[in-house]
């Protein structure tokens, strides 16, 4: 589904990523964690073309992301759907236009199409009677679950999650995380970003363990919770389980 070949990145004087490769199956859903700045949320953002590598390439289902063919690429890009810590909706759109816009702009749908989708992402959101409303009058949790379904009603083949949840308050996070476990269930591949050590461990499959721009384990969850291999990852899971 997603194949990333010795890519690496670098802002000015912090090498984020060294030559990381690795590879998502259809169905997969893996947790990128690790210490904070270890590359986590770069390697997302590369893989969604939001930061370009400095060198390495991207596979979406066998396909080479190249920007140098711009409109193969824009439509590659979204097939991919990206959940922001920061929902980013439009606050001048109600939350049913938040999910129609895309649809209609990019994909050419009719308004009629497109809200009926939206409707229907909705209602799996548990959101569908606060269509009319503004993102400003919604919690937290509410409007990351707009950004999920707003994300879903493009038909995404894979959902990108970058912490989606590490802007929410405690009670917030767990209507967030159920409606990704949803997700799950039903089959759709993720790559989360997270420091829910739960949702890594119970709803993800895989993890993938990051440190200073490396992958430095890459395991089925229960093995990587359970016997950890490395160093790194024995120490940080100590922190953060324990802490
Ligand atoms: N736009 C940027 N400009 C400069 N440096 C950046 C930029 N984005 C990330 N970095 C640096 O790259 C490194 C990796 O950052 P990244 O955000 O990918 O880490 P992370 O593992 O997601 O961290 P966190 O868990 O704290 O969000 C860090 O040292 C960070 O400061």
């Amino acid at each position: 589904m997603i194949k990333v070949e010795h890519v690496s990145k670098k802002f000015k004087h912090t090498q984020a990523l060294k030559d990381v490769s690795l590879e998502v199956k259809q169905g997969e859903i893996v947790s990128l964690i690790g210490p904070s700045g270890s590359g986590k949320s770069t390697l997302l953002r590369c893989i969604h073309g939001l930061e370009v590598p400095e060198s390495g390439k991207i596979y979406l289902e066998g396909e080479l992301m190249d920007r140098h063919d711009p409109v193969k690429y824009r439509a590659q890009r979204n097939k991919m759907g990206f959940v922001f810590q920061h929902f980013n909706l439009f606050p001048n759109m109600t939350v049913l236009q938040n999910c129609t816009l895309a649809p209609i702009q990019v994909l050419n749908q009719s308004e009629s199409e497109a809200e009926a989708t939206a409707m229907r992402y909705l209602n799996r959101v548990g959101l569908a009677e606060k269509r009319d409303e503004y993102p400003n009058k919604l919690s937290g949790g509410q409007k990351q679950r707009v950004a999920i379904a707003r994300a879903l009603c493009m038909s995404p083949e894979i959902m990108l999650f970058d912490e989606p949840t590490s802007a929410l308050d405690p009670e917030m996070i767990k209507e967030v995380l159920d409606v990704m476990g949803d997700l799950a269930k039903e089959g759709m591949t993720m790559i989360v970003v997270t420091h829910e050590m739960g949702f890594a461990h119970k709803v993800g499959n895989r993890v993938v363990f990051l440190d200073q721009g490396v992958i430095m384990e890459d395991a089925p969850s229960e093995q990587f919770f359970t016997d950890p291999q490395s160093e790194r990852a024995k120490d940080f899971l100590s922190k953060v389980l324990y802490e």
